[in-house]
This record gives C-alpha cells, structure tokens and sequence, in this order.
C-alpha cells in the first residue's frame, strides 16, 4: 500500500511540476506570437489570459524579455543582440538572486534589463540637508549604502524559500508573510473633540446672529444642523485602511504592473534608511512629487513589501468616485476639499476643525502620513509650487506637543513615459475634465494595453521636523532678534493654524520654507529618464533634426554634465541603444526617426500641439538647468565692454529673471542666499562650460580696467571694487551661451507675450479664462506670422504663473469670487504706455545682444 502511495505522489509530483513549466513555456509562447501580431485587442485578451493562468507575469521576466522589451527592441536589432548576451548573464543573476534568498535578503536581488543595468554603481541621491538637518543627515545612512545595486520590485519570486508551493505561489507567499499592522479607524472618536464642538457652536452663534432670531429652540436646531453636517464631513472624509485590502491589492499588483511596465526602480539604501525609520516609531510623512496617479500605488506597494506601515494618504475629494473611491479608501487615502473655499463669505470653520482633528487623531494613534504637496499632478514636468494646508495641520501638531516629533520623507518619482493622460488639452485652454467611474475603467484598460517603460521613485533620507523647525527658529533669531514669539512653543490653544481665525506671519514662513525645502529636494532627486534627456536635447540643442552620430555625443556629454551635479540617470548601456529606445519610446507623434543622406536622423515634432507633450518630458531637465539659464540669458542683455561683464550688472539681471519666475521654479532652498547661489553657479560655468574665463585672468582685466577709468575719467576719487567676469569669446562658449539661453526661452515669450495682452485689461475687466484665452489667440497669431519662436511657448500654465508675477508685481489686480477670479490693471498701469514700458522689461531677454549674433 506504502509503494503505490509513494508511486502516486511521486507522479503528482512530476505532473505538477510539468504543468508548472510547460505553462510558462507556453505563456512565453502565446506572448511571443500576440506580440508579432500587434493587436491591441488580442494584446490585451492575451494578457487576461496570463493573468489568469500564469504562475506570475514577473517570473518569466528572468527569462526572456517581458512583452514591452520585445515591442521596443523589435526596432532595434543592436538591443536584441544585447538581449541574447544578457541571457547568461540573466541567469547567473538568478543564481546569484537565489543564493541571496537562501540568506534571507528579499531584496537583494539584482536584474537586468536592457534600459538599466542594475549592477551598475549609481549616484546616490537625496541625502538631506547639511545646514537644515545636519544630525537627521548622520543618522540613518550606512557607509555601504552607495555602493549598493538597484533592484526592481517586480521581481520578488526568486528571493524566496525553494519549497514547492512557496514558489509556485510565490506573490502569495509573500504577501502573507508581510508584518502585520494595526490600523487604528479614529473617525468616531473626531466629533467628540474639543474643537470640532467649539467649531460647530461658533457656527451656529454666528447663524443665529445673521437670522435675527434669539430663540433657544433655534439655536439648538443650528447646532444639530451643523453636528449632523460634521458627522457627514467626517464619513466623506475617513479612511478605512485594511490590511487584507492592501495584502490582496499588491498580489494584484504583482500580476499587473508587469503587463505595462519593464521595471519599477529603487534603491535599496534608500529603502534601508525608510526601514530604520519606521522603527523609532516616530510617524513618518511621506512628501512625494506628484506625476501621475501610479504614484500612490507604487509607493504604498513598495512600503507594504518592505513591511513599513502603509500611510494614509491625502487624496482630493474629486477622486470619491462610486467604487474606486471606496476601494482607495480602504487602501488608505482621506479624502479632502481640493479648495477650502469661504463659504458664503465665511471660512468654513467646522471643515477646518474635522480636518485637523482627524489629522490629529491619525498622527497620534501612529498612522504614517503621505501628501502630496504640490496639490495635483504637475501639467508640465516640472516640480509645482507647494500647498500648505495639510503640511501646516501637520506642522501644528507637533507644535502643540500631540506628536514628540516626525520624520519627513521627500520622494519622487520619474516614469520613462507619462502613464495617465498628457495634458494637452488642458495645457491649450480646455477645461480640466473630472474623474467619474466610465474614465477610470478605460483609462485602466488603455495603460493595460500599452507599454511604459520603466519608472524610477527616489526616497530621500527622513528627517526630523523638530532639528529643521529648530535650525529655521535659530536662523530667525539671529537674522530678527527682536521676534518676541518664539516658533518653536508649544501653545495648543493658540497656535492652531485651522483652530484660529489668523495664521501668525512667522507659523506661514515656516510651513512655507518646510514645503519649498521639500520640493526642491525632491526636483534635486529625481532620477533623469532615457526620454527626459533626449526630449530636453531635441527641443533645446537640436530642433531641426540631428545625426544619430551627433546626439550620440551630445547624450554622453550631458549624462557626464549630470553625473558631475550628482544627479543619477534612470538608463545605462550604449547611448545608441538608449537613444533608439527613447526614441521607440516617444513613439512618432514627437520624435520622428528618419534617413537623411544615407544617414539616421532624429527630428523632434515641435509643433503644436504634440510639442506641449514632448517639453513635459525636456521640462524635468530644464528645471535642472533653469539657473544656468537664466545667467546666460542675463548675460545676453549686460552691457560688455572689452569682452567683460560686471558682477553686478550680471547679478542684477539674473535677480530680476529669477524673479519673474518665482512660480515656475524654485532656484535655492529657503535656508540659502539667491545671490550666493548664483555666484557660485557662475563659478561653475567657468570651470564646466568655460562661457567665462578663470579668475587670475579676470583680475588681471578689472586693474587694467580700472587704470584706464583713473587715466580718462581724471578723477581722484577711488573707485568701488567691481568684480569683472571675462567672457570666453570663443565660437564653442558663444554656442554653449546660446543654447543655454534657449532653454528658458519659451517661458521668456509666454511671460512676454502675456505682458503684451495686458493692453487689453486698459480701462477694463476679464476674467481669467477670458484673459488666458485672448493671451494663447495672441500667441497663436504671432506664432503664425513667425514672431514667436517657440510652438510651447503657446501653455496656459505659463500664462497663469505670469498673471500670478504681474499680481505680485503690482501691475494687476485681482478680485476672487468662488471660483471665479477678475482681472484688472491697477491705477497707476491703467494706461498703454505703462504696459509697453512693463512688457519691454521682459522682452528685452528675448533679444540680447549675444543671441541675435
Ligand atoms: C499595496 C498597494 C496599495 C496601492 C494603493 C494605494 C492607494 C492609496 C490611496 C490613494 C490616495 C490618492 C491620492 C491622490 C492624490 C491627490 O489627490 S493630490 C490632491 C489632494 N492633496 C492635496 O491637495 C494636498 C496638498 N494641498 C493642501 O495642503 C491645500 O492647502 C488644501 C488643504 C487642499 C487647501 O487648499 P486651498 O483651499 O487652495 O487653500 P490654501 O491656500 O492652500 O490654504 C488653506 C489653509 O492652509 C493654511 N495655510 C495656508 N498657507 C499657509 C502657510 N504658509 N502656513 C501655514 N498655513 C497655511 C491656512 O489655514 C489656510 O486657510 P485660510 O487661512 O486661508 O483660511
């Protein structure tokens, strides 16, 4: 009886295992021939098809190219070769893979794939601030950190035990592994709080007063109106974080997100630092940069799989939509006002008051904490100015001593090619379309169709918001000794950002100066992508088209410049390889390959409206270079006299430019001076692009220039010291001057052009969407009769931000009602003449002297 048994099993065993393989054998198969037929139908049947049968979309990227890799190499004979090669070297990485898990490392595993060799030693970024945050900096990073390899999440399966079943189910297993948490629900307990009481009675003191009535009935009827109101604000808005929701939601996740995506990227010491982090118990409060609705999922699955508590995160009422509102709830996200609008000429005082107490009640109960500062996903490409609202309710609770402290974590993201929507539309004036069910599910269906690349999320090393709070109240001291309140006090009944009425002065510097630090660490991190750096080369360098040979050099050359300002790419391998996979990857809509006199060429499509498309993925680098830029182009309007420029001249005009684009980046931290970061960005372009010549030789001029001025002036009295910069006249500086010019130019012809329209608000009113639109018609027509270089230029973005700097400026006015906002110039520039005068000032930059030679 013990034989058969035996026999039996033995069979079931080998059958298994024969089902086990032939089934990848076989899906690889299917894969290979639905590929070849580029169906998008059958792509997509093909991929329900593995979903339901294969073992794991992730296993079999360890041995062949995943779908995506063969659609984009397919073009590529050189990749395929470099494919087959890595064969081998696939599999010794599996070896090496296993042998790690057998050691227990779950995440030590390395992959290759085309784009990105893991092996590689990268860049290590996001290090936090040395002057801000000098012992959060000492803490946490391992000496070895940078020497680690980067490592794809999806390919969790080898790192596990051999057994049988744990590898057959290994997505299972892993989840079910996981460390469990608790997550306190504290929504019930918001209504009971102190403030929200005080809220809703001093709302209904104040409806009593506006109705005339002093009737006590009255008053208790106002008062169960609006408790019956915060009980509603407080159901919209909670969450129902469950931990089998999130365990099932990254099994799935583990079978979907290889359908569209090559690989998701991180770095383990940076994961290593979180780790360490999430055990001091303190909360952690995840700040990532905002680029596409993936964001959140990722970072919630990668958190999840690293056993560190999953955060709620802020999610704008605008995605409660029927069923995936509920189901995002459960993952986590609280829902809020997008705008906290007045109501009725009155804040809404018992919003506020739910809000912070929730927030509250969720810090201290040990939730982690994630939000998205910026407020919405960026339209452009580059990093939005921040929000302040829930940082503040944040901020505050530590302030009044809820909280001991908390760790802040910036991240961000960069995905090789934009998942949800590319905002053309909206960047040419159409109205921003609101989510509802219908457009979840096809644009659900239209991302599992289709094939993105690989995306990159850098988390920079957590913080402490009590050392930066100090650092920012200690610099305050020395710079204003005369504040009598300090920042740092712990004074629950009257610091209350929401509680209160005002918001003091010094607590809106503080959450400001955290959320810019904040967002400027997090564009500093942000890992440059194979289509950032190609799209940021055509349109900047090489918009009529270029040699294949060419760009190759250029590519090189700008991955050393990046390296040198310690920025790390998210490609590696031959630039020709990376390039035709970009290049794959744009797809022709914005970048069109071609032959050319027997030679390949690549020409950007930099005409509207593809253009606005292509210059989301060239905007994560001109923010890079913005400040290089901008010197170039205060450069082009200086006055230069025997091959020199002053230092002041040159620091004046790049103040000024550096002011006009207040709201499109941000070009120091707030604990840095501007001008010391100018002069040494100027230092560095005397050593890297050589547009000025060293400094022995500039002193050299600035004695000989001043003798001259003694010999012909005749005049006794000393000159001030004025440093002067001497230019490298050179036909290779002079381009390199050009070309860096051309990066802001756009944004120089958007803010001109708006100035210019400023003549139609003379002796009257618009509204902003009338104003914005009379503004892009303009553009459009100057762009049609050849006045406006650049088809990008033509953004509502840039536009709003210009009217933003008028304002600002003092030339406009604006009167908000609701949502609508009316535009008129002030007294003192209701008058053609002022306007031409205003709009000269920024046009001035689109023709310096050095670009028109
Ligand atoms: C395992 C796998 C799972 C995978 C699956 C995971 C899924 C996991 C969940 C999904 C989740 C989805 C997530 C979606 C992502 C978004 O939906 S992003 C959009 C929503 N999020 C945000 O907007 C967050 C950032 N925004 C804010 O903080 C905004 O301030 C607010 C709160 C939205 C309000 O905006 P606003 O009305 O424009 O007002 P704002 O001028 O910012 O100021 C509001 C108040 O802030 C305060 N304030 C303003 N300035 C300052 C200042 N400088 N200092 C201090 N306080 C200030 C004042 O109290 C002010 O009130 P008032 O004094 O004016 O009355």
């Amino acid at each position: 009886m013990k034989v058969p048994l035996e026999f039996a099993m033995q069979w079931f065993k080998v059958l298994l295992n024969l089902f086990h393989y032939s089934n990848k054998w076989l899906n690889i198969g299917l894969k290979c021939v639905l590929t070849w037929q580029f169906s998008v139908f059958a792509n997509g049947t093909k991929k329900m098809v593995d979903f339901l049968t294969s073992r794991t979309f992730a296993s079999y990227t360890n041995y062949a190219p995943s779908t995506n890799q063969q659609n984009n190499t397919l073009a590529s004979l050189a990749t395929l070769k470099r494919y087959s090669q890595d064969q081998k070297y696939r599999k010794q990485l599996t070896r090496e893979a296993d042998a790690n898990a057998r050691d227990g490392l779950l995440f030590n595993v390395k992959e290759s794939v085309p784009e990105l060799r893991m092996t590689e030693r990268r860049t290590f970024m996001g290090l936090c601030c040395q002057n801000c945050t000098f012992t959060s900096r000492e803490s946490l990073v391992k000496k070895t950190t940078e020497n680690l390899a980067l490592i794809n999440v999806l390919n969790h399966e080898v790192a596990f035990k051999s057994g049988f079943l744990s590898r057959t189910f290994s997505h299972v297993f892993q989840v079910s592994q996981l460390k469990r948490y608790a997550f306190p629900q504290v929504a019930n307990l918001v209504l009971r709080d102190d403030r929200v009481k005080k809220a809703v009675e001093r709302v209904a003191v104040q409806q009593l007063k506006d109705s005339d009535s002093t009737e006590d009935e009255f008053y208790q009827e106002l008062i169960k109106k609006n408790q019956a109101r915060a009980k509603k604000l407080v159901s919209d808005m909670r969450s129902t974080l469950s931990d089998f929701l999130l365990r099932f939601t990254s099994w799935i996740l583990y079978k979907l997100l290889p359908c569209f995506m090559n690989s998701v990227v991180v770095h383990p010491g940076q994961v290593d630092m979180l780790k360490q982090a999430s055990k001091t118990n303190l909360p952690l409060i995840f700040l990532p940069l905002h680029r596409s609705h993936l964001d959140y999922i990722l970072l919630s699955f990668i958190l999840l799989n690293n056993d560190i508590r999953s955060p709620l995160v802020a999610a704008g009422d605008n995605l409660r939509i029927p069923f995936f509102g509920s189901l995002l709830r459960g993952l986590g996200a609280f829902f809020i006002k997008r705008r906290i609008d007045p109501m009725m000429g009155r804040k809404d005082h018992v919003y506020k008051a739910v809000l912070h107490t929730y927030m509250n009640l969720c810090l201290r109960s040990g939730h982690n904490i994630e939000c998205f500062l910026e407020g919405g996903r960026t339209r452009t490409g580059k990093p939005c100015m921040p929000k302040y609202g829930v940082l503040s309710v944040i901020v505050e609770t530590f302030m009044d001593g809820t909280i001991e402290d908390a760790l802040l974590v910036p991240v961000s993201l960069n995905y090789e090619k934009l998942i949800d929507g590319n905002f053309i539309k909206e960047q040419l004036g159409e109205p921003k379309k609101m989510e509802t069910f219908g457009d979840a599910l096809k644009g659900i269906w239209h991302v599992l169709n289709s094939s993105y690349g690989s995306m990159r999320v850098d988390f920079n090393q957590p913080f402490s918001l009590r050392e930066l709070i100090k650092t920012f109240d200690q610099n305050n001291k020395i710079s204003n000794p005369n504040v009598s309140a300090r920042v740092l006090k712990s004074n629950p009944s009257t610091n209350s950002l929401y509680g209160t009425d005002v918001v003091s002065e010094e607590h809106k510097s503080l959450v400001e100066n955290i959320s810019k630090h904040v967002i400027y660490d997090c564009a500093q991190s942000t890992s440059v992508m194979s289509t950032n750096a190609l799209a940021f080369l055509l349109l900047s360098k090489f918009r009529q088209g270029i040699t294949l040979q060419k760009l190759v050099v250029a590519f090189e050359d700008l991955k050393k410049d990046l390296e040198l300002s310690r920025r790390d790419v998210g490609f590696s391998g031959d630039a020709v390889d990376v390039i035709n996979y970009a290049v794959e990857l744009l797809g022709p809509a914005l970048v069109k390959k071609e032959k050319l006199n027997g030679e390949d060429t690549i020409k950007p499509i930099a005409i509207l409206p593809n253009v606005i498309e292509l210059s989301y993925y060239s905007n994560s680098l001109v923010t890079h270079f913005a400040l290089e830029s901008v010197i170039a182009l205060a450069l082009s309007v200086a006055e230069i006299r025997l091959n020199t420029v002053s230092q002041d001249d040159l620091m004046e005009n790049a103040l000024e430019l550096c002011s006009f684009f207040q709201y499109e980046f941000l070009f120091c931290k707030p604990c840095q001076n501007l001008e010391m970061v100018i002069t040494s960005c100027i230092d560095d372009l005397i050593i890297r692009k050589e547009i000025f010549l060293p400094e022995a030789e500039s002193n050299e001029l600035v004695r000989r220039s001043r003798n001259i001025a003694r010999q012909f002036e005749d005049d006794d009295e000393e000159e001030p010291f004025q440093k002067l910069y001497k230019i490298n006249t050179s036909k290779e500086a002079m381009e390199n001057v050009k070309y860096m010019a051309h990066i802001l130019m756009p944004l120089i012809e958007a803010y001109a052009i708006t100035g210019f329209t400023l003549e139609t608000l003379v002796q009257r009113q618009l509204l902003e969407s009338e104003l914005v639109a009379s503004v892009l018609k303009e553009m459009k027509e100057q762009l049609a009769t050849g006045s406006l270089n650049y088809d990008e230029s033509v953004a509502v973005d840039p536009v709003k931000n210009a009217l933003k700097l008028y304002q600002k400026l003092g030339i406009l006015e604006c009167h908000q009602e609701g949502k609508l906002r009316l535009y008129y110039l002030k007294e003192a520039y209701d008058n053609s003449e002022s306007v031409k005068l205003f709009y000269n000032k920024v046009n001035k930059y689109r023709t310096g002297n050095l670009l028109i030679q």
